[in-house]
């Protein structure tokens, strides 16, 4: 049993999160996917939805085994508890295959990290982005 891990923020849920797990459940059996809580989110505006609403969500999708709330503080928490055998990074996502790779085996956790494809809209109009729906957002009801 090959077990994959994904993270994300994945606030106001949009298909480039579904494919982000799609894809990524293709690399094993079981994809565990965890949900950044706000504490970690310091790249972007906070996300709108709490926590576990944004787990919810993403537990409710074919490709998603097992939705887990991130740790506060500590980011590999969760990774230690799930012993996946490999993680998959979003295709935009900053962090750093090398250094994740390091930090994995400094705890004696033997997994790969790899990095998922992104996707293009396919209509003119799909946003495929939290930050674009919230400009939407606020240019028709704001
Ligand atoms: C392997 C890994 C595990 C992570 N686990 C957690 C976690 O347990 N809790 C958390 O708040 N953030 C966690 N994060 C960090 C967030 O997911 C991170 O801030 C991410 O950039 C947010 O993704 P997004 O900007 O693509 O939505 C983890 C990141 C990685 C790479
Ligand atoms: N179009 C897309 N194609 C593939 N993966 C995507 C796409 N959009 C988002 N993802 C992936 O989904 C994960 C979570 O995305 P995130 O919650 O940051 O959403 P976002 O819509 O990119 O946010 P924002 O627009 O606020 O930066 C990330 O790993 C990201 O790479």
């Amino acid at each position: 049993m090959t077990r994959v891990v994904a993270q994300g923020t994945f606030d106001l849920l949009h298909p480039g999160h579904v494919h982000y797990l799609t894809d990524a459940a293709t690399y094993g059996d079981e994809l565990h996917a965890i949900v950044a809580r706000p504490s970690n989110v310091t790249h972007k505006p906070k996300p709108i939805l709490d926590a576990r609403q944004r787990r919810d969500m993403i537990a409710a999708l074919d490709a998603v085994d097992e939705a887990h709330l991130g740790d506060p503080e500590d980011v590999f928490v969760p990774i230690e508890r799930i012993d996946p055998d490999v993680i998959v990074l979003g295709f935009d996502q900053h962090h750093d295959e090398a250094t994740i790779e390091a930090a994995l085996a400094d705890r004696g956790l033997d997994c790969r990290v790899e990095r998922a494809s992104g996707r293009d809209p396919r209509y003119d109009a799909e946003l495929l982005s939290t930050g674009d729906i919230v400009d939407r957002v606020l240019s028709r009801r704001g």
